[in-house]
């Protein structure tokens, strides 16, 4: 284990963010179908105004639009025209009073009535011609041309007519296409508006996001030593509580005489010191041991603890690793080399609680001083 390759605590920014995602998206989808309802709403809106101007278009003179009738009332009238010409016996008179009668039918409309000045006069001669034909006291030829009029007057409805129609088929467009346009801006600014505020909730989230780290971070560097980069007192705290049902074995370490090593070696040797304490201290214990500056000179190691022997053996690798290492310490009273007093414990968080736990490994390390230091000592905990 390398003390300061604690990663469990490292942020990296990128874990919160990644998980933070999922519910962005779920946002942008909302914020998308709230933009799709009101494309719809406003669709329906418009297709209310569109409709009826289809159905008026469509249904001006019930089936037949006004252009319709008057041409096959003037067709009748030209066939019985044509009838007449034709110097008529009896039945091709009843024919041509039959026609002159359709022509009438289709001729009688209030809307020509309304429009056209020419019907009433019109449908007046229709009615002499028949009255004429019925008493056979006008010669064919004659009324045949008196059919000349009603016809020139159903030619002017129809001309009129076409015309109304044409009217109506450019508003209609016109109105059609001022309605696609009104449909296609506000769609635009419905999407604007949509991608505006989806903008904003993303700098939103962005911002909020940054926080966040930020105060991780901080919270994070509020837990180490910055002399060391390992975890201080508050991290020791906050990962036995993490592992309150493990058998956890609590290691704390003092350097003999540091005052003294200061004093001789200056106050930036004692720091280089505590820096090389740290990785000849993380080197002699396991893996899974993660170190903590208490203060001062002091350190301590929190590893899992199979048994007490293990945690004593792990003690003595200790002991004999600083040895080894014959850090000079010209002030130490005896050894002329650094030497620790090495004080520990085991036990299960859940069950002993880490204050007691904390005295026992300090009451071994106490033990170790006043017995001379340079040594490590074990309390197991009943
Ligand atoms: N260089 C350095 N010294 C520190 C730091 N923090 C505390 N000290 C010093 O560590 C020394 C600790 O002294 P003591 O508590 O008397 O411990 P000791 O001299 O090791 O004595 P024993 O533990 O009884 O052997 C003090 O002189 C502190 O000034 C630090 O960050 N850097």
């Amino acid at each position: 284990m390398k003390p300061t390759l604690d990663s469990s605590r490292d942020i990296d920014g990128k874990g919160p963010a990644s998980s933070k995602r999922p519910v962005r998206y779920i946002k942008w989808l909302s914020l998308s179908l709230m933009s799709f309802m009101a494309l719809m709403v406003l669709i329906i809106y418009e297709a209310r105004w569109v409709l009826p101007e289809i159905q008026t278009y469509f249904s001006q003179s019930g089936n037949l639009t006004g252009q319709q009738l008057a041409t096959r009332s003037r067709h009748y009238l030209q066939d019985a025209q044509a009838r007449l010409l034709d110097i008529p016996g009896p039945e091709e008179r009843a024919a041509a009073i039959t026609d002159i009668e359709l022509a009438y039918g289709l001729f009688d409309v209030d809307v020509y009535h309304q429009h056209y000045d020419c019907t009433s006069p019109s449908l007046s001669v229709l009615d002499e011609t028949v009255t004429a034909l019925e008493n056979n006291n006008v010669l064919p030829v004659i009324l045949a041309r008196e059919l000349l009029d009603p016809i020139a007057c159903l030619t002017r409805i129809e001309m009129g007519q076409l015309d109304l129609r044409g009217e109506a088929i450019n508003s209609f467009s016109d109105r059609t296409r001022w309605h696609n346009q009104v449909l296609i801006y506000t769609s635009l600014l419905i999407f604007a508006f949509g991608l505006l505020f989806w903008w904003l909730h993303d700098r939103q989230l962005r911002r909020t996001e940054k926080a966040t780290q930020e105060t991780l971070r901080w919270m994070e560097r509020a837990m180490r030593d910055p002399l060391t980069g390992i975890g201080n007192r508050s991290a020791l705290h906050q990962d036995v509580m993490q592992q309150e049902q493990q058998s956890l074995g609590l290691v704390l370490v003092d350097i003999d005489f540091f005052k003294q090593y200061n004093d001789t070696m200056g106050h930036p040797a004692g720091d280089a010191l505590l820096r090389h304490l740290v990785l000849l201290i993380a080197d002699a214990l396991p893996e899974e041991a993660t170190l903590y500056r208490l203060g001062g000179d002091e350190f301590a190691a929190l590893l899992p603890c199979k048994d007490v022997d293990a945690l004593g053996r792990y003690c003595q690798q200790l002991h004999l690793q600083v040895q080894q290492s014959a850090f000079s310490h010209a002030a130490h009273p005896n050894k002329k080399q650094v030497t620790l007093s090495i004080g520990a414990t085991c036990f299960i968080p859940s069950r002993v609680g880490f204050p007691r736990a904390y005295e026992a490994a300090d009451k071994a390390l106490y033990q170790v001083k006043t017995a001379g230091r340079d040594d490590w000592h074990i309390i197991a905990i009943a």
